[in-house]
Order: C-alpha cells, then sequence, then structure tokens
C-alpha cells in the first residue's frame, strides 16, 4: 500500500467506511481503490459479492481484516443501523440504476431510489454520521435549450444547456413517462438529505455522477446476467460486439452523453472522502458534486462508431458490414420511455472545492475497456453460441 496523505499533506487517519451496494460497479472500483491506497477499513454490504470476489480472498491478500463483507437486503435487515453506528462515514451506492426498470419496474425503481434510502439517511442523522449518497445526473432531465426550435441559435448557448448544481432546473416529462421515476425518487432523497443538513444538522456530500464507465459496469446478457436483461449503453454495445451483431440505436442515436472513466471519477470520490478526516471538512460536506467530463461528448451513434472501431483493433476481428440498425425506444424498451437530450457537467464547485479533474480521452477508455470485455467474455460467448448438435 502507498501512504496516501490528505489534501493538506498529513498521513491519513485509518477509519471505518460502512459501504451500501459495495459489490456494484461503482463499490467494487471504490473498494478496491481504499484497499490499495489508504488505510481505511470497509464494511461492504450488499446483496452480491462477485465483483468484489478477487479482494475478499485469499486470505494472504495485504489488506486482509481491511475489508468484511455483509451479504443483505437493505429493504429489511435489522443489522442496517449497527453497521452505520459501527463506521464514521456511511456511503450509499444502492439502486436500481438500469434504464430499462425505470418504465417497466417503476415501483421498484422507486422503492429503490427513495424508500429503501431513508432508513440510511435516518440512522446517518440520528448518530451524528458522515453520510457521501449517490444521485445521478438524471436529476437534471432534459436541458432548457431541448425546449427551443430546433434551428436556434440559442441552442448553441451553454447557458441553455451545460449543468450547473446550483442553478440549473430540475426537468423531467409527464407522470405516463415513467422514465423519469428513477429520476424524482433520487430527486426527492436529495432534497431529504439536504433539508436534514439543513434542519439537523447532517453532514453530507451527495454525488451526481454522468456517465461514468468502464470494466466491470452492469452484464453481459445470457453470460453473467439473464439473456433477455438490458443493461446500460455501455454493455448493450459490449454484447453486440461481442456476439457480432449490429449496434441497436435508440431513436436514431441523437442523444448527447459525455462518458467518464470510472478510475478517473473514483479518484474525485477517494478527494471526497479524504476531506472528511482532515481540519477542513468543508470541502466536501454540504456540497452536491457534478462528476462527469464535459471532454468526452457524442451521440450515441458517434459512440457506436467509435467502440465498433476500437473493438476490431482490440479484438482483431473486422466490423461488420452494417454495424448499426435503428430501432424505436417503444420497441428496445417499452412504453413510458423518454430520453435525457444532452448532459454538460458545469465543473465549476469539484474544481474549486476539490481541484478535480478528468484526464482520460473517450478513446482511451473504450480501448481499456473493450479489451477488458473481450479478456473476460468472448471465449464465453463463444461457447454459448455454438449449438449442440442433435444426436
Ligand atoms: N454508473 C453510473 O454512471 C451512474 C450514473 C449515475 C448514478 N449512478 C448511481 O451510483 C450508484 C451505483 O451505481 P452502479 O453503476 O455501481 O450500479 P450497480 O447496479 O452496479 O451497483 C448498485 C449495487 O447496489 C446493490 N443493491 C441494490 N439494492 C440493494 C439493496 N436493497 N440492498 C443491498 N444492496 C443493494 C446491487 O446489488 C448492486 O451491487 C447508484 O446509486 C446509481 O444510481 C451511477
Ligand atoms: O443498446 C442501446 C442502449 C442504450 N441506448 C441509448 O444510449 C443512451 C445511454 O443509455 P444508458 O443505458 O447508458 O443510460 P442513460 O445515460 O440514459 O442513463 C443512465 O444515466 C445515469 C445513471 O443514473 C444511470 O446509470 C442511467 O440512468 C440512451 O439514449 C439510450 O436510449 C441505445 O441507443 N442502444
Amino acid at each position: 500500500m502507498t501512504t496516501r496523505i490528505d489534501l493538506d499533506g498529513r498521513p491519513i487517519k485509518p477509519m471505518t467506511i460502512c459501504m451500501i451496494g459495495a459489490g456494484g460497479f461503482i463499490g467494487s472500483h471504490l473498494c478496491e481503490k481504499l484497499m490499495a491506497e489508504t488505510p481505511h477499513k470497509v464494511l461492504a454490504l450488499d446483496v452480491y459479492s462477485d465483483k468484489i470476489k478477487h479482494l475478499l480472498e485469499p486470505d494472504s491478500l495485504p489488506w486482509v481484516g481491511c475489508i468484511v463483507f455483509h451479504r443483505l437486503n437493505i429493504k429489511h435487515d435489522s443489522r442496517l443501523e449497527g453497521l452505520i453506528k459501527m463506521a464514521d462515514l456511511t456511503i450509499n451506492l444502492a439502486a436500481i440504476c438500469t434504464p430499462a426498470d425505470y418504465n417497466t419496474r417503476p415501483l421498484d425503481t422507486i422503492y429503490s431510489n427513495f424508500i429503501d434510502a431513508l432508513p440510511v439517511v435516518k440512522y446517518c442523522s440520528d448518530n451524528n454520521k458522515r453520510l457521501i449518497h449517490f444521485s445521478t445526473c438524471e436529476v437534471y432531465g432534459k436541458t432548457i435549450g431541448s425546449f427551443l426550435p430546433k434551428d436556434s441559435p440559442l441552442r448553441k448557448d451553454p447557458a441553455y444547456y451545460v449543468l450547473k448544481e446550483d442553478t440549473s432546473p430540475c426537468i423531467f416529462g409527464s407522470i405516463q413517462k415513467q422514465r423519469w421515476s428513477y429520476a424524482c425518487a433520487k430527486q426527492l432523497i436529495e432534497r431529504l438529505i439536504y433539508a436534514e443538513g439543513a434542519e439537523n444538522g447532517l453532514d453530507f456530500t451527495i454525488v451526481r455522477p454522468f456517465n461514468w464507465i468502464g470494466p466491470r459496469m452492469d452484464f453481459i446478457p445470457g453470460i453473467d446476467g439473464p439473456i433477455e436483461g438490458v443493461p446500460r449503453v455501455l454493455a448493450c454495445f459490449g454484447n453486440n460486439l461481442l456476439r457480432r451483431e449490429p449496434l441497436k440505436l435508440v431513436d436514431g442515436g441523437e442523444s448527447q452523453r459525455t462518458f467518464v472513466y470510472i478510475k478517473d471519477a473514483i479518484e474525485a470520490v477517494l478527494l471526497m472522502i479524504l476531506s472528511s478526516v482532515q481540519e477542513n471538512p468543508d470541502r466536501a460536506n454540504g456540497h452536491i458534486f457534478n462528476v462527469g467530463n464535459p471532454n468526452n461528448e457524442v451521440t450515441v451513434r458517434q459512440l457506436a462508431e467509435m467502440m465498433t472501431k476500437v473493438y476490431a483493433k482490440v479484438s482483431g476481428e473486422p466490423s461488420l458490414e452494417s454495424p448499426t440498425i435503428d430501432v424505436s425506444s417503444k420497441e428496445f424498451y417499452g412504453e413510458g420511455y423518454d430520453d435525457s437530450d444532452k448532459r454538460i457537467p458545469d465543473m465549476t464547485i469539484i474544481n474549486r472545492q476539490l481541484g478535480w479533474n478528468p484526464k482520460t480521452s473517450l478513446w482511451d477508455l473504450l480501448e481499456s475497456t473493450l479489451t477488458y470485455q473481450h479478456r473476460t467474455y468472448a471465449e464465453a460467448i463463444k461457447k454459448s453460441m455454438v449449438k449442440p448438435i442433435a444426436s
């Protein structure tokens, strides 16, 4: 382990972190980072542990004893408050957070992102424990610019699309557009946490991730997840490339996203954690942070084209003649889907408070991620696609 120093240059004091949802994509990277670079202890809570198995076994790992897995569902487990009390800081990552669920399982989505998070906030507030809560860039919804006429020059004015934590509105579609069930639940839990801070003195930090991507994100349908499952776009496109199928562009692939490499984003979270053990906790306390990479903007169509090129390079297999296919959102996601048009994070607050900036270009992060996907899944996909010969 390298000795990590805090933002003021002092060695970090060890603390205990209760990480809920530690077995997911972001949690697995955060646990890895904490084990490799800090003296902190992690109580890792989740229903699954596959993505952190390599940190838990074998017993000879240098951080043995520093990470302890607790298999539990926060919906109904009386151990939750005790674990939060044992820790100095709680990080809540647990959520249903795949768009295919928002309009097809809206009740589960709302319960997961609002109701199930309530006790976590309450236990932190009642026991004077600091909370880092994971919200989402989806709380911004659609940009103001998306309501302007298509040919309006104002659409090019950043004032109409850059998303700022303290001034941008949250613009969702109608109730019938159940896509927004997730964003709305996340918005309400943000408001509740903010109010706990204002009225009861809760120390909190809210993180709004803007499309963090990298190895271990979601699952490949039919390999380490259900065959009919629809993960987020990185794994959808990865799955298509591995199976040599065209990539499906929803409603023309015109929506825009900014993608940030998970390893860059984890550095930002580490700065938030470090700020709670130094003498100047106000760097992160009481703040809402956009965490994204405004320089990595593409349309979904451009993402598909870039992933196709990168995959050909890392796999050595030529691309398909027609690498993409158009599909309607109704066909792909079902009734009630809607979309965010554009997501550019304003970086002023995170720059000023934590001095954080993302580093990795979209091409580089796709290269390392698709190399991982190819290495991890290509053989298994080939085997699964060989049909048994009828005797
Ligand atoms: N990855 C991104 O780009 C992104 C973007 C915006 C917001 N977020 C937010 O960040 C958080 C983590 O996202 P992720 O990408 O790692 O997702 P993920 O699905 O990989 O991780 C979430 C983890 O929480 C666990 N979990 C869910 N409900 C639980 C429960 N009731 N009890 C115990 N564990 C439970 C899941 O098993 C899973 O391992 C979520 O809150 C998500 O809304 C992520
Ligand atoms: O196969 C696919 C999958 C997805 N898409 C499109 O790709 C875009 C990105 O889709 P993602 O599945 O990554 O999800 P989104 O960016 O819309 O939302 C995500 O944003 C931030 C987090 O809160 C969540 O992880 C998730 O809600 C959408 O426009 C979607 O319609 C395709 O065109 N084809």
